[in-house]
């Protein structure tokens, strides 16, 4: 599969260096409004080719995505220690408004990846402006709480001592500070979290569950503040999202999508997981969730409706 990467920063270089070890694409255009930087990205990501598989990688323009698949958009600004992914918004709609139409002429009928922050509300105003400018605004989506999700699982895999593979559990809402992370659904070897504590004798208090939620909630923040910015993480969550496409597997996965209703908050983009069956057709699923989770998802996408409509206001 042909796929393009726009903004070849951190994440968009991690991103195509790890779908070249995941072997999820066999060409991959990087493009920047630094070319110079692409065309480096490229270079330096080439020189591994020999150690995974072979790949065509290189820097292009616009005009080079044609026949692309998927195209991944992670042109942007990034957060400053201590700045929340929402404050990121004007900045990097500007940056979208640049990018989609020379995207969209030329990759018609790509599916769109987006990871830029503030990745739900970015991913909603995607659509729209894709459907505005005459195309199918069905083939966008976004990166969502994929990476939230990994870190869940990574974090409860370490405290219950079982491979990340094998706990389910999932991030939802915002990709950000008001996301809800689904306690009583989590699911280790078909037992319920607290039916697998008393099985395994182990002790899991509900400071240990706080431990967890602030970890995963905090986590871009104590990354950024110790080196500057997070990659590692949402390469590999990304160049899975890629993989899955690419092999048609029948993966569920966190990403985000713009949805009719969530918790009576109409028309709003957040994440919940997706069966992603075959290119470009993802159903959302609904979870049971408590009502405590419920009360959290109503006001996570209560946040992030509010900020699209105060953008839309303030944009009108
Ligand atoms: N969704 C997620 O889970 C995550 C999202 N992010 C987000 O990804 C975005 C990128 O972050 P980094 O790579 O760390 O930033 P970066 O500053 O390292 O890279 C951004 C790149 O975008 C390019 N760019 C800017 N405007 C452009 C335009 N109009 N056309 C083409 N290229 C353009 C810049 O030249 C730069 O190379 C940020 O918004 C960040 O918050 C970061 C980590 C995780
Ligand atoms: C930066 C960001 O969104 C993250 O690492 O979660």
């Amino acid at each position: 599969m042909k796929i393009g990467i726009i903004g070849c920063g951190y994440v968009g270089s991690t991103v195509a260096y790890a779908v070249l070890f995941k072997k999820a694409a066999t060409e991959i255009v990087l493009i920047d409004k630094n070319h110079q930087r692409a065309v480096a990205e490229a270079a330096d990501i080439s020189h591994a080719i020999p150690f995974s598989h072979a790949i065509d990688i290189y820097a292009g323009d616009y005009s080079d995505l044609k026949g692309a698949e998927l195209v991944i958009i992670a042109a942007g600004v990034n957060q400053k220690p201590g700045e929340t992914r929402l404050q990121l918004l004007g900045r990097n709609e500007a940056v979208l408004r640049q990018i989609l139409p020379p995207l969209l002429e030329n990759a018609p009928e790509a599916m769109i990846l987006m990871t830029t922050n503030p990745v739900d509300v970015m991913t909603h105003l995607a659509a729209k402006l894709a459907e505005e400018l005459g195309y199918n605004g069905h083939l966008v989506f976004g990166s969502g709480t994929t990476l939230d999700t990994a870190r869940f699982r990574s974090l409860l895999s370490a405290k219950l001592g079982v491979a990340p593979q094998h706990v389910h559990g999932y991030v939802i809402g915002e990709h950000g500070d008001s996301e809800v992370l689904t306690w009583s659904i989590v699911d280790i070897g078909g037992l319920q979290l607290d039916d697998f504590v008393a099985a395994q004798k182990l002790t899991f208090t509900d400071a240990d569950k706080e431990q967890i939620d602030e970890q995963v909630r905090r986590a871009a923040y104590v990354i950024i503040e110790g080196k500057g910015a997070t990659y590692y993480g949402i390469g590999a969550a990304v160049a899975n999202i890629v993989d899955v496409v690419a092999h048609g597997q029948k993966a569920i996965l966190t990403i985000c999508k713009p949805l009719k209703e969530v918790e009576g908050i109409a028309d709003v983009t957040l994440s919940m997981p997706h069966l992603i069956h075959g290119k470009k057709r993802m159903m959302p699923l609904p979870l049971k969730l408590s009502q405590e989770e419920r009360k959290a998802l109503k006001q996570s996408a209560s946040i992030i409706k509010k900020f699209l409509d105060d953008f839309k206001n303030g944009a009108s």
